[in-house]
């Protein structure tokens, strides 16, 4: 038996940061939601007790390291599956980008394993189970549009927002999320931006009034570390887009844009100096 999940990328409209904690990780507020750029795993069921990850992505661990692996390991010891899967990864979310792709694939994996293996975990439960391999995978469970808090793991659900397009353009470089949070001084940060005023936004449909309250405190931290990151904001802005952040640790730009005749002058401009750009809708 055979199968298939999506794993959708994530953006977040707003991201804050309260304050450090004791267990070295942030105290976090954040909005996310979900955009139609999706990887694809395909799960088999295997006689042996094994898991084997392939991928036609050659970038990407494919060994224990591997989140979907982790998420497979997961599951099989904690509900005593003592069969195996074999998982293929149709990776089509750039990797390390701030876009949470080896989170959504954990997340797909667990929803996936369950089902292949009549397990009947409640939601819940495989949101608990995928706050253990990382802060963004209960929301990748869960998917829709949530206020994320403590470490990114306490969801509350709230509407999607409305329709549009969302351009991504990433700079070719990497950025390692644990570094970005440990330059960050959350103590020192001037100015927050307001969850409240994001969520009021979101429940009156104003697409306008999302663009202005867009919000990340990780951008002082990525754009001072990579100029091009600041330089891909301002041109996007330049080409008309309607709001524009990066997304999590970066260094994924998003643009927001509501009229599909400005999307092709978006799309054209940034392609001249950035190899990867994605035009996609806000998953609704
Ligand atoms: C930047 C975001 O992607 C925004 O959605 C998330 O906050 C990070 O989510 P993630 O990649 O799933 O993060 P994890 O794999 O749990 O943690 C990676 C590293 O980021 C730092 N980290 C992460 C989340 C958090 N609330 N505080 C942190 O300080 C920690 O140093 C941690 O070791
Ligand atoms: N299934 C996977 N897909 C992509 N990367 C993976 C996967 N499993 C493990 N990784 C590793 O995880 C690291 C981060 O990749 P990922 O694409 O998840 O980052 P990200 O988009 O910045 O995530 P986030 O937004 O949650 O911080 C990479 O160095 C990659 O080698």
């Amino acid at each position: 038996m055979k199968v298939y999940e999506k794993a959708p990328a994530k953006i977040n409209l707003l991201l804050d940061v309260i304050r450090k904690r004791e267990d070295g990780f942030h105290e976090v507020e954040m909005i996310m939601t979900m955009v139609d750029l999706a990887d694809r795993l395909e799960m088999e069921e295997l006689p042996r007790d094994t898991i084997i990850i392939s991928s036609q992505a050659g970038y990407i661990p494919l060994d224990e390291k591997n989140l979907a692996f982790q998420a497979a390991r997961l599951i099989k010891d904690r509900y005593d599956v003592r069969k195996g899967v074999y998982i293929h990864l149709d990776k089509k979310i750039p990797v390390a980008a701030g876009l949470a792709g080896g989170s959504s694939d954990a997340a797909a994996a667990l929803r996936g394993l369950n089902r292949l293996w009549g397990l009947n975990i409640p939601e819940e439960e495989l949101c608990t189970l995928g706050a253990e391999l990382g802060s963004d995978v209960p929301f990748c469970v869960t998917g829709g549009t949530a206020i994320a808090t403590g470490r990114g793991e306490k969801l509350e659900r709230i509407s999607n927002p409305p329709q549009c397009w969302v351009v991504l353009a990433k700079p070719p470089i990497n950025v390692s999320t644990a570094d970005v949070y440990g330059k960050l001084r959350a103590a020192e940060l001037k100015s927050h931006p307001s969850t409240a005023a994001m969520v009021s936004a979101i429940s009156r449909g104003s697409f306008s009034s999302i663009c202005d309250h867009l919000g990340n405190v990780l951008e002082s931290v990525t754009l001072s570390l990579y100029p091009e990151v600041m330089q891909l904001k301002e041109s996007m802005q330049r080409l008309g887009a309607d709001g524009v952040l990066m997304s999590g640790s970066g260094p994924t730009v998003f643009g927001l844009v509501n009229k599909e005749a400005k999307v092709s002058r978006i799309y054209n401009g940034l392609r001249g100096f950035c190899k990867e750009v994605y035009v996609v809708r806000m998953l609704t």
